[in-house]
């Protein structure tokens, strides 16, 4: 037998199990080279590698001799000691990350070197484990001065070596045990070409696919696997389901499936002025109009080649960007304002709104031609009412990721807070939700959220829940102004805080941007972190 023997015994724990085996084996001649032994409960599991000096025994030999061990419950041959396969681990994920790492004893041996700082110093085929660090290519002064309590932080250092040169940062800081004494040192280095791909990817606007889509309802499932099929066609796409359903989140999915490698531009139709619509979506020319930039101005269609162009609450349109739209869809080619010559474009085109369009098609507020062009592949998206079961699951994730976001520990809702959350009727939908999630995680210091800091905004004013119940209750003693106040008050707090933008709920209330505004002054109301509701001392 010439190379190491490894068995693995069991024994019902007892004293003296490793003195037994060491008097054995010693019987036999043959050198113990490691023996770890882990307890399990009433076992005691014994790993063994053994070397035997005299050629004739053989590992059944040692293997027959401690099998009249007292309290031996089995005994076997192994491939591999738990240390073994540790290290092996070990190496493994050092060899798997993007980091050089390489480490020193208090000696100035290495102890450690990983894939990567093995190919920055060019010694893959030599294995410098054990050596001097200063008599091999790994050669720096860096890991020398650790071992005399000096620590680096990013020192920014280049190798030359026959693949090129290695720009990186070192960080290395020295090695202590229990007591403070330095028993080495350990030296980190980040590939510089492996930051910049992290800055770069960092800089990158977030990317929203279906997976970022979250729900468990098979009304929202349906209508994933509908968009996502139509996703590469260059299709126009029609997006259909109440203010904060997720119509734009579906929009920018299906631009990320789709492949296509220009920009998603997105665009309200309804908080553009009606005077500025055209030329922000056409574009102009220089000095094409009074005020008009001398340069001109690229518009959306334009910003959007090669890309998606997102016409967002698209019934909200006038009749004159009705027709100019048409005519792009159907010939592909727009001319901006005080242009001669038309321009092809390349933008697919997806649209969105919250409004009845058949409806407002029959009231002669949204052209035929229009609606039909624009309504081949609608994707109908069901109010969070009709999908309940969607409800908890999305709390989750939006109280995950405000969490995540704000840094705090993970909190969780209690039964009560689910209930509160459950016996809601959402009439701001999924946005709504996160709103409702966001505010409690903000007020709510505790791991648990109850009941109490789920609030909606209609507690926030201080007014009872749903314009569309009788929720302020008729005062006989009250006037009728006042009454009318309150309940004006409520349905502006409401709107406000399930909409986007004060422009948005104007155009759900079906009022101007001033005149909203001159109603929040008249209520006293204030935006806040948690939503508007009446300023405190109005
Ligand atoms: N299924 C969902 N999973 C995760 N987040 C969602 C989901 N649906 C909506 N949201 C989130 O809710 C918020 C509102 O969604 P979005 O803006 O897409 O709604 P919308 O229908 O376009 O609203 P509006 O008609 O008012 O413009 C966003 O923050 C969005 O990320």
């Amino acid at each position: 037998m010439n190379r190491t023997s490894k068995l693995n015994l069991q024994f019902v724990d007892r004293i003296g199990i490793v003195a037994d085996i060491s008097r054995h084996v010693a019987r036999l001649s043959v050198n113990i080279v490691s023996m770890e032994v882990q307890r399990k409960q009433e076992l005691a599991d014994v790993y063994l590698e053994v070397d035997p000096s005299r050629r004739e025994i053989s590992a059944r030999d040692v293997l027959e001799t401690l099998s009249s061990l007292d309290g031996l419950q089995s005994i076997r041959l192994i491939e591999t000691m738990p240390h073994e396969n540790r290290q092996n681990t070990f190496r493994t994920v050092l060899d798997n990350v993007s980091d050089g790492i390489v480490s020193i004893d208090a000696g100035g041996n290495i102890t450690t070197i990983n894939r990567l700082a093995r190919t920055i110093y060019n010694c893959l085929e030599c294995n410098p484990i054990g050596k001097r660090i200063d008599q091999t290519p790994v050669m720096d002064d860096t890991l020398l001065s650790c071992l005399e309590g000096k620590t680096v932080s990013r020192l920014r250092h280049s190798v030359a070596t026959d693949k090129g040169r290695f720009q990186f940062f070192i960080s290395a800081r020295p090695i202590v045990d229990a007591s403070g004494r330095i028993t080495g040192a350990v030296k980190i280095m980040k590939d510089m070409r492996e930051i910049e791909a992290l800055v770069e990817k960092a800089a990158q606007a977030e990317r929203i696919s279906f997976e970022t889509i979250v729900g468990d309802s098979p009304t929202v499932n349906e209508a994933i696997a509908f968009a996502r099929k139509i996703a590469p066609t260059a299709a126009i796409v029609s997006i259909r389901g109440q203010s904060g359903t997720g119509k734009e989140l579906f929009a920018r999915a299906i631009h990320f499936e789709s492949g296509r490698s220009g920009p998603f531009v997105a665009v309200n139709c309804a908080a553009i002025p009606d005077a500025l619509l055209e030329s922000e979506l056409f574009g102009y020319e220089s000095g094409s109009f009074t005020g008009a930039s001398k340069s001109g101005h690229t518009g959306l269609f334009e910003q959007a080649k090669g890309g998606t162009l997102f016409l967002d609450e698209i019934a909200d349109l006038p009749p004159g960007p009705q027709a100019k739209i048409l005519r792009a869809i159907q010939e592909k080619r727009i001319r901006r304002i005080g242009g001669r010559s038309e321009i092809e474009i390349d933008a697919r085109i997806v649209t969105a709104t919250n409004r009845h369009l058949e409806q407002l098609v029959a009231d002669g507020a949204f052209r035929q031609d229009l609606y039909y062009r624009i309504n081949v592949l609608p994707v109908h998206l069901p109010p969070l009412q009709a999908r309940r079961e969607d409800i908890p699951v999305l709390a989750d994730h939006f109280l995950f990721q405000i969490n995540c976001r704000l840094g705090t520990r993970l909190q969780r809702l209690t039964r009560k807070a689910q209930d509160k959350l459950a016996r809601h009727d959402w009439p701001g939908n999924v946005r709504e939700l996160k709103n409702v999630i966001e505010r409690a995680a903000i007020l709510c210091d505790a791991a648990d959220i109850g009941a109490e800091s789920i609030l909606f905004s209609f507690e926030l004013s201080g007014h009872a829940p749903d314009e569309r119940r009788p929720a302020v209750k008729a005062h006989g003693n009250a006037p009728l102004s006042r009454q009318l106040d309150a309940l004006e008050r409520r349905i502006v707090i409401d709107a406000l805080n399930s909409s986007k933008s004060i422009r948005q709920a104007a155009s759900g209330l079906g009022i101007s941007h001033t005149a909203l505004r001159n109603k929040i002054k008249k209520h006293g109301l204030q935006a806040s972190p948690t939503g508007y509701a009446v300023k405190a001392n109005p």
